[in-house]
């Protein structure tokens, strides 16, 4: 019997993939895609400036050529940007014709499909919103295209994006709260595991433990979100036996304000987004 085509084999060419800041989302968005096999390391090109992120290449991925800006883009197809939204203007209009429509899509938190499109020259730019579990091909991206984006072009993003998680196409103005949710998202998790952890330790168990049990339940509890389609108060309600020692944790985290902080990270994050847009 055949074995199923891998996602690069699917495409009808190997992807030529220039990125451009190869920190935490680069790393995440990169190696998830080379697990996947949507992109091979001897066909992506990396600019870093900084020497510690280049040495984490040559360890992590040694295949990945390490070059500069103009031969990385020269050589590519598609064009990962993924330095800090303040860096991405100087970047982006850096001057040359090695630009010369390549696909390219920015990760950047706030910087608007208008601002890359004037910055590189043309329009064939995708604005993502990526997250680090793209790193273990659970990713949850976003993604607006301009007016008149290609179909073919969709196609690309979504088979890249596609391989590390899920991929949404949303209107540029929910990009802002795409950020809030799923962008920063991960942090917020990270945080509620870590406190769980303390509070295991602090109710006698060891740490590893701790962590273990914490991780485990956050990961299970997403899951039943995600297969059973029941919404979750109702699964919460399951969890609360009457009288029980659910409801006294339930009403422990009402009391301190648990879902209103939540809310307010999530708008605060989308906030944030749109101030780096200025
Ligand atoms: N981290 C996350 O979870 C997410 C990040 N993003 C977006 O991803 C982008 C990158 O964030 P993140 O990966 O966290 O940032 P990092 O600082 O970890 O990575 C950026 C890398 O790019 C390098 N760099 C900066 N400017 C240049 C340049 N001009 N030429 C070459 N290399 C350069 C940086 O070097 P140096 O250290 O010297 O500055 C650094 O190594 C941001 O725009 C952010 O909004 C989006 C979703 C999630
Ligand atoms: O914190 C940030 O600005 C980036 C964008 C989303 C997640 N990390």
């Amino acid at each position: 019997m055949a074995a199923c085509p891998s996602k690069r084999q699917m495409m009808s060419e190997a992807i030529n993939l220039a990125v451009i800041g190869g920190g935490q989302m680069g790393r995440a968005l990169v190696s998830g895609m080379l697990a996947a096999d949507v992109v091979q390391g001897d066909h992506v090109r990396l600019v870093d400036r900084n020497p510690a992120s280049k040495q984490w290449w040559a360890t992590n991925h040694p295949e990945v050529v390490i070059t500069d800006l103009p031969a990385a883009v020269s050589d590519s197809d598609v064009v990962l940007l993924a330095v800090k939204p303040h860096g991405m203007e100087s970047v982006a209009k850096q001057k040359g014709r090695f630009w010369n429509k390549k696909l390219v899509m920015s990760v950047a938190a706030g910087v608007s499909l208008g601002s890359l499109g004037q910055w590189i020259g043309h329009e064939r730019v995708v604005r993502v919103m990526p997250n680090t579990p793209c790193l273990v091909g659970l990713g949850a991206c976003g993604y607006c295209v301009p007016e008149g984006f290609p179909d073919a072009d969709i196609a690309i993003v979504e088979a890249m994006l596609g391989a590390v998680g899920i991929s949404v196409k949303v209107l540029e103005k929910q990009m802002d709260a795409v950020t809030g949710v799923s962008g920063s998202g991960p942090a917020y998790v990270f945080l509620m595991i870590e406190a769980m952890a303390d509070g295991g330790v602090k109710a006698g168990l060891p740490r590893p433990l701790a962590m273990q049990l914490a991780t485990q339940t956050v990961m299970g509890a997403a899951k039943m979100v995600a297969e059973t389609g029941r919404h979750p108060g109702e699964l919460k309600d399951s969890v609360a036996s009457p009288g029980g020692t659910t409801i006294a944790a339930l009403a422990t985290l009402e009391h301190n304000g648990f879902r209103s902080a939540v809310i307010e990270a999530v708008a605060a994050a989308a906030n944030r987004s749109r101030e780096l847009g200025g």
